[in-house]
């Protein structure tokens, strides 16, 4: 692992470090946000994953979620969104290819050989951070945005016993059924529609849910709206009696000054969580 940068921050340090990821077979950054308190002992762990187009440098530059971490004394972990490299399939839209992983294992070709994001975020991202920094894995939470929404509830529902709460802003809820999603599902996994099922908050919902609390918020006047489906999460978790709060807020678009006014939310969403007993 090398380090890129570490800059003190909120009493904390922000660094960003990279390595070669096993999963994806190419060279990986990532942000981490340290609190202080992460000197004395390890810290719970707030995963944030992007959007489409994003790095791991969006958030961690403008979710402003270090201040917030840095109160309740949790670490937050930026991933990026996607392999990287010259080598690496790529696509011209904006929304396949690099920045557009959608946290699955490509089976698909040109995609398989590094679109591993699924394996990269639940087995070996997190192997590497707990043995690399003051991290307490036994308390974890995720959250994310858009694309990174959509990561976030499906690796939480997937993994049960893994994250003790889940949060998102502005979520792909029902990739199955959307452009934000079946273009990407088809392209990495391939045309057999059963393969995607586990990739679909609303569908897991339906099926499973989620053994802690959620909390969701969506911009009321977000653009992408009829992409990210919200409606359909809403009424599977009503359905399901899911634990949890999906609260639509007027005014708000889809942009970081969106996620930016709800995070001190999330973080004290999380912190009761990663907290409690
Ligand atoms: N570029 C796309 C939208 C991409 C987009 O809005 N990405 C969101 C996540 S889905 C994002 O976080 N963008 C990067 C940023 O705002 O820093 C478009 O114009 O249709």
């Amino acid at each position: 692992m090398k380090t890129i940068s570490e800059n003190a921050c909120f009493g904390g340090t922000q660094g960003v470090y990279s390595h070669n990821s096993d999963a994806c077979g190419c060279d990986m950054t990532f942000g981490l946000f340290l609190p202080a308190e992460a000197q004395d002992g390890p810290v719970p762990v707030l995963w944030y994953l992007s959007g489409l187009t994003c790095t791991h440098e969006n958030a961690m530059t403008k979710a402003g979620a270090q201040l917030w971490a840095a109160e309740h004394g949790i670490a937050v972990v930026f991933p990026d969104t996607s392999p990287r490299g010259e080598d690496v399939a790529d696509d011209d839209a904006y929304d396949l290819g690099k920045g557009a992983g959608f946290y699955v294992n490509a089976t698909q070709e040109p995609w398989a050989k590094h679109y591993q994001m699924w394996d990269y975020l639940a087995e070996e991202l997190p192997g590497l951070i707990g043995e690399n920094f003051a991290l307490d894995m036994e308390r974890q939470g995720i959250t994310g945005h858009s694309m990174g929404g959509h990561g976030a509830l499906t690796l939480a529902m997937n993994l049960p016993g893994r994250f003790l709460s889940v949060s998102a802003f502005a979520p792909i809820t029902h990739p199955t059924s959307s452009d934000w999603g079946k273009k990407q599902l088809s392209a990495y996994l391939g045309s057999d529609e059963s393969t995607w099922t586990k990739h679909d908050s609303t569908l897991l919902m339906r099926e499973k849910g989620f053994d802690g609390p959620i909390l969701i918020d969506q911009g009321g006047s977000d653009q992408f709206l009829d992409l990210l489906k919200p409606e359909a999460l809403a009424e599977a978790m009503a359905a399901k009696r899911q634990q949890g709060s999906f609260r639509m807020q007027p005014g708000y678009d889809h942009s970081y000054f969106f996620v930016a006014s709800f995070m001190e939310d999330h973080v004290a969403f999380h912190a009761d969580a990663l907290y409690a007993g």
